[in-house]
């Protein structure tokens, strides 16, 4: 069997066997109203809205769309995992863009694992001048690994148990980012 038929059989188990940890359904509603807490926190602000690359977008597409204020969409690409599922140094992509000077920036990404990727993004947005840096996540994973003890985004709309997740924007090596809800790989095939 060539490699890429080999990937795609993996890539078809792990989807098979996960074990789903939120339901599309359910990711829809906790988005719903995290979007109201949202909202009422940037009443009569006019943010910048910054989607972490890649595993942000899908998430940040939802989450937006029900925001009822004024707000601009910027983006960054840092990752320390790339397509791998275990992380190492933050590198960044794309970096932060010196508009963010001077304005109230919320930073918006699938997943708070260890912490690593959001400490080093809220730095970045410090030094380019942001007034303020606050940060969303889809999914917390609880363990107490986190870079800071007791670590958490200031918007959060799930927590989820410490597997390995995809879907929603997450990645299993690099594929099922299109996954509709939360899964979980499961041990024997991570
Ligand atoms: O809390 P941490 O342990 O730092 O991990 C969280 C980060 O890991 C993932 O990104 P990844 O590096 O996989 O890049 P990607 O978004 O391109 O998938 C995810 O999108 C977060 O940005
Ligand atoms: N796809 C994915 N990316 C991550 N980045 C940090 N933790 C995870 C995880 O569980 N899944």
């Amino acid at each position: 069997m060539s490699s890429a038929d080999q990937l795609q059989q993996e890539l078809r188990r792990v989807r098979r066997e996960a074990i789903e940890l939120h339901s599309s359904d359910q990711v829809q509603e906790a988005i719903g109203k995290l979007a109201f807490e949202v909202t009422e926190a940037y009443a009569g602000k006019v943010p910048v809205f910054v989607t972490i690359m890649n595993g942000g977008m899908i998430f940040a597409a939802e989450l937006v769309k029900r925001l009822d204020f004024p707000l601009e969409m910027d983006y960054l690409h840092a990752s320390r995992y790339l397509g791998e599922t275990t992380g190492g140094e933050v590198e960044w992509l794309v970096t932060p863009n010196a508009s963010l000077a001077g304005r109230d920036v919320l930073i918006v990404d699938d997943i708070l694992d260890v912490g690593s990727t959001l400490l080093s993004i809220i730095d970045a947005c410090k030094a380019q001048g942001a007034a303020s840096v606050k940060t969303c996540v889809l999914v917390d994973k609880q363990h107490d690994r986190k870079a800071r003890p007791g670590l958490k985004a200031d918007f959060t709309a799930l927590q989820a148990e410490d597997l390995y997740l995809f879907g929603m924007g997450m990645d299993y090596k690099g594929f099922w980012r299109n996954a509709p809800g939360i899964y979980g790989v499961r041990e024997s095939n991570s």
